[in-house]
């Protein structure tokens, strides 16, 4: 059965935060799960595109002009085969970034992450969230503190599997770049494809923010989305995506609001990132995120 795309919401960027087409856009927004956000002029997703071009490629395998984009797979804990799937992704935290992308890259990639703080604010201000509850109940991550991952993905179309797995994104906000189709969101049961839309990113809501409001007349649908299978096609450039995520840090607890206004701690932010992996992947990796940040033996390996 074919599914009519998903048509999702629209907003910009302005000094003071997001502006949406309609008025009622954001509030939508938050109902859908996801929604078009047009890149801020100047916004160049060039270093992007290399970096998911090179980075799973050896350092000598390519001109020395994109040298620092390649060799993450020899990078412990930044690169992640997910065997029963097509994609191969580099996961990589703040600091990881700041010590192993080149200057362009990192500029982009900060970029981004900034973008998803200002998602972050609007959508509590929008969700009525009193603003002195944000740095306490995101465990930081509205200042900055969290955990704020960036993803550069690679689909393998010589695997006759699925791109990636059905998963809700785990953390607050997501702000992806894609040039293909192939991105699917679950709505009412059917996957029905979001598709690219030049010049935009998009824009999705999490498991953890899911979680904060799910106790509010108006929560948060943290979507279920999927990569379908991307087919070979010779002569084409492999699919691709690259997305930074504003996540709570790994240890302490994750936080509800309530009705009244108050907020209270619900579970610990490490149960809940395990279950999540496990859930999403079922792979060699369940402590990713976890593992380095409680002080265990270095990310992504078990
Ligand atoms: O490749 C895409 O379009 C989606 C990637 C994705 O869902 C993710 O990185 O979390
Ligand atoms: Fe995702």
């Amino acid at each position: 059965m074919t599914v009519d795309a998903m048509t999702l919401q629209h907003a910009t960027v302005t000094d003071t935060g997001l502006r949406f087409d309609a008025a009622d856009g954001l509030s939508r927004s938050l109902r859908d799960g996801c929604f078009l956000l047009a890149m801020p002029a100047g916004f160049d997703p060039g270093p992007g595109i290399t970096l998911c071009r090179e980075f799973h490629r050896a350092p000598g395998e390519g001109p020395t002009a994109t040298r620092a984009y390649r060799g993450f797979k020899d990078v412990p804990g930044v690169y992640f085969d997910r065997e029963h799937f097509q994609t191969e992704h580099l996961l990589i935290d703040g600091p990881g970034r700041i010590r192993h992308f080149p200057r362009g890259l990192l500029a982009m990639a900060e970029q981004m992450s900034a973008l998803t703080l200002l998602v972050l604010r609007d959508a509590m201000t929008e969700l009525g969230i009193a603003p002195a509850l944000w740095s306490e109940i995101t465990g930081g991550a509205v200042d900055g503190l969290g955990t704020h991952w960036f993803a550069a993905n690679h689909y393998r179309p010589e695997r006759a599997k699925l791109g990636c797995a059905p998963h809700k994104d785990t953390g607050f906000v997501t702000v992806l770049y894609n040039e293909e189709p192939g991105l699917e969101a679950s709505v009412d049961g059917d996957w029905v494809p979001v598709d690219p839309v030049p010049g935009h990113f998009v824009v999705n809501f999490g498991g953890a923010f899911e979680l904060l409001t799910a106790a509010l007349d108006r929560p948060v649908q943290a979507i279920l989305h999927q990569v379908r299978q991307c087919a070979p096609v010779p002569g084409a450039a492999d699919r691709f995506s690259f997305a930074a995520f504003a996540n709570p840090p790994a240890t302490g607890d994750l936080y509800q609001v309530r009705e009244d206004g108050s907020a209270a701690p619900v579970r610990s932010s490490e149960d809940f990132l395990r279950e999540f992996n496990e859930q999403t992947w079922s792979d060699r990796h369940a402590d990713f995120g976890i593992a380095k940040a409680v002080g265990a033996s270095g990310g992504g390996t078990s």
